[in-house]
């Protein structure tokens, strides 16, 4: 059973000015334990696509499936844990109240929040900081908290909207490392959303190229590096190769606007 499947999926949003066709004709599927993600220009549809396997959007046309059951009844049955651009920590909470949230509205006890805190925050890598505020820690430490809170109940399938746009570079070479490790821990499935071709490349099993007016699906590329990811491994030829395709269809995308004013 397919973790995520679009069958012609379009999603259209009415507007003042006329209707904004977010997504069109979208094909895709997404096996358990695949790492994708997509890429595409500013407004081509990647967070739309993830909001609507979230079932914060509801499509206009076509089937999605999300474990092999609506949108909305695998968001019923907690799916998935999201991830944002921002960190969007609560500030008044200490990090392992925010982890904390979403197992306090789930009604889990006390004694088992504890255990998933723990569990959590070590897999990311920040036991010790427990009782830290957000603004106490670094922007990659406070991402790094919001990863444990999405993963504090233990979904399967992790929903990540461009976590690691607003970081330095270092940091997000360390981050993309450290989520690489993690994935593969947990046997997660991550959809993840960037807009950098090499961040695309270095963690992804499929990576989905998009382009805007509609959002449509371009390409979808089949990654054929090893599981195993040194961050050297962005010098070789094998992961030229596939950068180049991942940018040949951003070009291709591109050409589409063009003669648009
Ligand atoms: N709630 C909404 N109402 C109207 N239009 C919307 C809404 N949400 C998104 N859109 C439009 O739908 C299109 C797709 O937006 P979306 O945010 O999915 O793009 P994106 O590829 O994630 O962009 P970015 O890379 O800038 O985050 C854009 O034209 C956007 O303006």
């Amino acid at each position: 059973m397919s973790v995520v499947s679009a069958q012609n999926l379009g999603l259209t949003f009415p507007t003042g000015d006329g209707d904004i066709v977010a997504l069109s004709d979208v094909n895709l599927t997404i096996e358990k334990g695949d790492f994708v993600s997509f890429i595409g220009p500013s407004g081509c549809g990647k967070t739309t696509f993830l909001r609507a396997i979230a079932d914060l959007e509801k499509p206009t046309s076509g089937t999605l499936t999300v474990n092999g059951m609506s949108a909305e009844a695998a968001r019923k049955a907690r799916a998935y844990g999201y991830v944002f651009q921002a960190a969007a920590l609560y500030p008044w909470r200490t990090i392992e109240k925010n982890v904390a949230l979403p197992l306090e509205i789930m009604g889990y006890s006390a004694s088992e929040q504890a255990e998933r805190i723990r569990s959590t925050m070590e897999l990311v890598n920040l036991a010790g900081f427990e009782k830290k505020y957000p603004w106490q820690l670094s922007g990659g430490m406070q991402q790094r908290a919001s990863i444990a809170r999405a993963l504090a109940f233990d979904a399967d399938l992790l929903l990540m909207d461009e976590p690691f746009g607003a970081l330095d570079e270092i940091v997000r070479d360390h981050l993309n490392s450290e989520l690489l490790k993690l994935w593969d821990r947990t046997q997660k499935t991550i959809c993840f959303v960037t807009h950098s071709i090499p961040e695309a490349v270095y963690l992804s099993t499929k990576i989905v190229v998009m382009s805007p007016r509609p959002g449509r699906v371009t390409d979808v590329i089949e990654s054929t590096l090893p599981r195993e990811r040194p961050l050297d491994i962005r010098e070789t030829p094998e992961f030229l190769e596939i950068a180049a395709r991942v940018r040949d269809g951003l070009r291709a995308g591109h050409s589409y606007d063009e003669g648009a004013v």
